[in-house]
């Protein structure tokens, strides 16, 4: 369903990786593994369309990504490094401009009850400026319970999180695996998932 064929890295002046293959079918997780600035984050945003390749191809269902542009996009669901949350508003109001931005309808409720699940009960109207990192790691993850997406591709979703939540994080990937998701992840920590998952290193 998500292969990648000869994907080649190149930043700056160093190439990252050459020759990279994967293919990821319904319910199977890949985990992308390496040092710092070994190129993890550049393969995951290759993954989604904001860095081209350069060499190499990514199909989405047997179609490039490229040519499938808002239609494979309305099926992914991106967490990048960067929060992306707005600190003057509050983790509601995040939550909401965000679906907003997405088409995707969102009652208050809704949101409401994701944020209850990832441990921010309570919290729902402070600004996200008075929250903790790991608080707003967990508004930002809270999306994954609210956008309807096949294919997650998280960088480092555990970052900042106690032990509590990165087990929230776990389960709710996994659930998302047995109902036949697919995600691409990186992470400098242990992870156990319960499904099929592929491990690739990149860098030297
Ligand atoms: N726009 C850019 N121009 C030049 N070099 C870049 C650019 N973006 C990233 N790099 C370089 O590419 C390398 C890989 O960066 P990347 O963010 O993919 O690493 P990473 O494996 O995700 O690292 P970390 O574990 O620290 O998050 C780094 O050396 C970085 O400085």
């Amino acid at each position: 369903m998500l292969e990648a064929i000869n994907l080649d890295c190149v930043r700056g002046e160093r190439r990252l990786f050459h020759n990279l293959n994967f293919q990821l079918k319904a319910g199977e997780c890949l985990l992308v593994r390496g040092e710092n600035g070994s190129g993890k984050t550049s393969l995951l945003r290759m993954l989604v369309g904001l860095t081209p390749p350069a060499a190499g191809a990514i199909d989405w269902r047997s179609s490039p990504i490229k040519k499938l542009g808002d239609e494979y996009r309305r099926e992914l669901l991106y967490c990048g490094h960067p929060l992306g949350l707005k600190d003057d508003l509050s983790a509601t109001e995040n939550l909401i401009f965000s679906m907003a931005l997405t088409d995707e309808l969102v009652t208050q409720d809704a949101v409401y009850e994701a944020l209850g699940k990832a441990g921010l009960q309570g919290r729902e109207h402070l600004s996200v400026r008075a929250l903790s990192q790991g608080q707003k790691r967990r508004v930002n993850l809270a999306r994954l319970l609210l956008q309807k997406r096949t294919l997650w591709v998280l960088d480092e979703p555990l970052t900042a999180l106690d032990a509590q939540a990165s087990q929230w994080v776990v389960r709710v990937i996994d659930q998302h695996l047995s109902d036949g998701g697919i995600a691409v992840l990186t992470t400098h920590q242990d992870l156990t998932l319960a499904g099929t998952v592929h491990v690739i290193r990149v860098g030297v």
